[in-house]
């Protein structure tokens, strides 16, 4: 059967170029950046240190302007930072004087928008109901993550960006967080653009995976794997498979051969 079905586009970024200006010395990061991104994609971007994968995220989040080209979510110049694109960095940036519920509340209450029950139900969802009146140094770090994610998810964004989310993890904690992740996409059908440096974590998140030139960036490769869509919280088994080793040498020999 032909499968009709049309998803939105969210993201279109075209011939994308970004100059860093600093102290008479410019800085290339980003040339000639194309990517589509559709509704309810799990996009991973990978490449090597300093290629420019976070100047990209700050480009799509608005806290940067490109130098050059253009950058349209829903059809719409991207025009500085907006609640419909949520951000959750390496380090959880929580407020350290308000508890883990006010902390997921704050975004709301800024816009107006005060909805306890939201804020109770993301809680549930991520697992910290138990924890919402302590506050973030009484946390762990995937506990902290757990807030952090929370807290730009109640503000029901279009895209959820992340640079590199789980990376101040341990092995265990962040192999939790990656199912949480997933769990959140297949409920959420959110668009997020997650950037990692670990190969095996965007092959068993992303739906697509964006590989990146050493700077100044560029898109060298697109790839679509499915093996998210196989696993559950029980069973990883498809990174065991020669399919998903056969990805992974292709992804390390398009880094490597980068550096
Ligand atoms: N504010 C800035 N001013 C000048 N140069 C910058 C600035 N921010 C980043 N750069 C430079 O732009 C390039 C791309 O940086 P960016 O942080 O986007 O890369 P990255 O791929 O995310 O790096 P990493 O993988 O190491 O986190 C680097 O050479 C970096 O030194």
């Amino acid at each position: 059967m032909v499968n009709l079905e049309v998803k939105a586009k969210v993201l279109e970024l075209k011939d994308i170029q970004l100059t860093y200006g600093t102290k008479g010395r410019d800085v290339l990061a980003l040339q000639n950046v194309n990517l589509d991104i559709e509704e309810g994609e799990f996009v991973s971007i990978l490449g090597p240190s300093g290629c420019g994968k976070s100047t990209l995220l700050k480009i799509i989040a608005g806290f940067i302007e490109p130098t050059d080209g253009s950058a349209q979510i829903d059809g719409s110049e991207i025009n500085g930072i907006d609640w419909n694109r949520g951000v959750v960095f390496q380090q959880p940036a929580l407020y350290p004087w308000l508890t883990v519920e006010q902390n997921v509340h704050f975004g709301l209450k800024m816009r107006k928008k005060e909805d306890k029950e939201t804020v109770r139900y993301f809680l549930d969802k991520i697992g910290l109901s138990q924890f919402m009146k302590s506050k973030p140094y009484e946390l762990s770090g995937g506990m902290k993550q757990r807030a952090a994610i929370a807290r730009v998810l109640v503000n029901n964004p279009r895209v959820l960006l992340m640079d590199e989310p789980f990376s101040a993890l341990d092995a265990l904690t962040r192999e939790q967080m990656q199912n949480l992740l997933r769990d959140i996409w297949r409920e959420t059908k959110k668009t997020i653009i997650f950037i990692t440096h670990d190969v095996d974590e965007a092959l068993l998140l992303a739906t697509k995976v964006i590989v990146m030139s050493r700077r100044p960036g560029r898109i060298v490769k697109e790839l679509l794997p499915t093996f998210t869509n196989h696993i559950t919280a029980e069973d990883n088994s498809v990174r065991f498979t020669k399919e998903f080793q056969e990805y992974r040498e292709e992804i390390l020999h398009l880094i490597n051969s980068q550096s």
